[in-house]
């Protein structure tokens, strides 16, 4: 670990280590701002009916879809990542155009793979359209 350390803390002092950007992309409902907040390993209290009261990973909360894009900073290490989680509800997918990077995480929800078959080709094709596909 300290050798890794001092690998990144050495490109980092030459500036040949930079932030990472990534964007996180998949349709609504995907799970991309729970993995987000499961990676700042935030978790939330919740209270079941029977009056326990529990701390659960973020997946278990009730969220919101997400109705602008949003960042986080993660540092691992000396490795910085920026991570923008884009939603993925059709009326906000036009902010994915003005989005680029050079990792794309594409977030898909196994129990609703059906919804995927349908949108599937869509989705990649929007990707490379939307997102300049050749810079990513
Ligand atoms: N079974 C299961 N459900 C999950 C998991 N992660 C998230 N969920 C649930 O999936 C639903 C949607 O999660 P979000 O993280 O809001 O999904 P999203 O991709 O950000 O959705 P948009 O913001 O609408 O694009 C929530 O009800 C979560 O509780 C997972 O790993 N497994
Ligand atoms: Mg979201």
């Amino acid at each position: 670990m300290f050798l890794v350390d001092w690998f990144y803390g050495v490109l980092a002092s030459l500036g040949l280590w930079q932030e990472v950007k990534i964007l996180f992309l998949g349709i609504d409902n995907a799970g991309k701002t729970s993995l987000l907040h499961e990676l700042k390993n935030e978790f939330i209290w919740k209270t079941s009916i029977d009056g326990y009261t529990m701390l659960l990973p973020y997946r278990n909360y009730e969220n919101h879809p997400t109705q602008h894009p949003t960042s986080e900073l993660l540092s691992i290490g000396k490795m910085k990542f920026q991570i923008f989680d884009l939603g993925g509800h059709q009326i906000v997918r036009h902010f994915w155009k003005v989005y680029s990077a050079k990792v794309l995480f594409a977030v898909v929800k196994r129990e609703a793979r059906m919804r995927y078959l349908k949108p599937v080709p869509q989705f990649w094709s929007s990707i490379k359209t939307l997102c300049n596909f050749d810079q990513i």
